[in-house]
């Protein structure tokens, strides 16, 4: 009996199996499909803490919510009327070569080479005189509620021509963010200055809401994962990625706006150009090797502490890129598709009300630069030379960011 019935079972397994191995090759012929031309729609690894899931969790079901938000708002438009606060809260005026913009956002518009200097009325006295806990601020607010300054929580961290500052300006209009306009440049360039000079630098924060900076040089800066760790080891890491060869002709571009006796891009690539040896050691080709960058990093940080945002997507769908950012910050999804729109002369997506504004705002003129044509056979053998160290980075981010196909 027992015989005959695993007999007369076995035709209906063999059509199991195959019925199985068919569904396994076209789930992966969906997975193939979906990877290869939806690349923007890739969800990128993001941590949320225990901490930030709760908070954030709690603020889906409180009903107060949106009267503690604009309570929030209008306690900080307050505080930024008080006059204590500089240019959109952040303490410095801007003196820098990248400033030179025109037209809408042209005050956001600051660059890597941004100076910094102390408004000479600032009340020194007063801000000593708030109470700073130690290196993890507890958020008390002052007597009079307009919040206090702290050190970052989160920062913009690369690369140079990634989209930073279509980022971070993407990412001020959320309610819970407040972040200094122009780069600090601290833990590259200024650290010898100390955390409290940093410190005074960030504008004020309510209870809740997460200090931000964008530095782009950061990303490639040996010795500031070190630094970062030692202000704060759960410090959130977001870094914008370009396709390295695009990232470095913008890159290019740049210097020459500012210089225009510069040697041409294709003698600046090549060591050698007859034997086409890339030239490693020229800044514009270096950052582009984002695995040996990241390397540095993950000797700090747990790859979950890190995002990793496509400036392509930024362009195409700024509002999906800005939603991936949001959870990851442990943030209530708030900037979406409703904040964007396509301006068409500009070529790029713009708010459609930038914080603190009933405008549409743009980014200004150095942002979106016609890049000059370079030659193809230069371009195609950076191309080449990228190829591998893009692999490595897909691998380690566990996003394939479409660069090479
Ligand atoms: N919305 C929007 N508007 C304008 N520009 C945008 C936007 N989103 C991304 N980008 C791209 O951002 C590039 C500049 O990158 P960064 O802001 O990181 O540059 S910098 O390192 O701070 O100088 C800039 O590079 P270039 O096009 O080469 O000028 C833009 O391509």
């Amino acid at each position: 009996m027992a015989y005959s019935r695993v007999h007369s079972d076995f035709p209906s397994q063999t059509v199991f199996k195959k019925f199985v191995v068919m569904l396994l090759f076209f789930l992966t012929l969906l997975y193939f499909l979906q990877y290869l031309t939806d690349r923007c729609s890739k969800t990128p690894t993001s941590v949320r803490t225990t901490d930030q899931a709760i908070r954030s969790f709690a603020s889906d079901l409180k009903a107060d919510e949106l009267q503690s938000l604009s309570r929030k708002r209008l306690i900080q438009k307050w505080a930024d009327k008080s006059g204590v606060g500089y240019h959109r809260g952040s303490g410095v005026e801007y003196t820098g070569s990248d400033s030179v913009v025109f037209g809408p956002w042209a005050d956001f518009a600051v660059a890597s080479q941004s100076e910094m200097r102390f408004p000479s009325s600032i009340n020194t006295d007063v801000l000593m005189n708030f109470q700073y806990p130690g290196k993890r601020d507890s958020g008390t607010l002052s007597l009079l509620g307009e919040g206090i300054k702290r050190l970052p929580q989160a920062l913009i961290i690369g690369v140079k021509k990634g989209g930073t500052r279509a980022l971070l300006e993407f990412l001020r209009v959320h309610p819970d963010i407040r972040a200094v306009g122009a780069e600090p440049h601290f833990f590259d360039r200024n650290y010898e200055k100390g955390l409290e000079w940093y410190r005074d630098l960030m504008p004020k924060t309510l209870e809740g809401q997460i200090t931000m900076e964008k530095t782009p040089s950061y990303f490639v800066t040996r010795e500031a994962p070190a630094r970062i760790y030692g202000m704060s080891r759960d410090t959130k890491l977001i870094v914008v990625v370009r396709d390295p060869v695009t990232r470095a002709i913008s890159d290019y571009t740049q210097t020459l706006s500012k210089k225009l006796d510069i040697p041409t891009f294709e003698s600046l690539t090549f060591k050698n150009r007859t034997t086409g040896l890339i030239d490693t050691s020229w800044s514009a080709v270096q950052i582009g090797i984002y695995a040996k960058h990241l390397d540095n990093w993950l000797q700090f940080f747990p790859m979950a502490q890190i995002l990793f945002v496509s400036g392509e997507c930024l362009i195409s769908d700024p509002a999906r890129e800005l939603g991936h950012v949001q959870d990851f910050l442990g943030l209530k999804r708030i900037i979406t598709d409703k904040h964007f729109y396509f301006n068409q002369t500009k070529g790029f997506p713009c708010l459609k009300k930038a914080e603190g504004s009933s405008k549409p705002r743009c980014l200004g003129k150095t942002k979106g630069r016609t890049h000059p044509n370079i030659d193809p056979e230069v371009v195609q053998r950076l191309r080449d030379f990228y190829r591998p160290f893009n692999m490595k980075f897909y691998q380690m981010t566990g996003r394939a960011f479409g660069w090479d196909g």
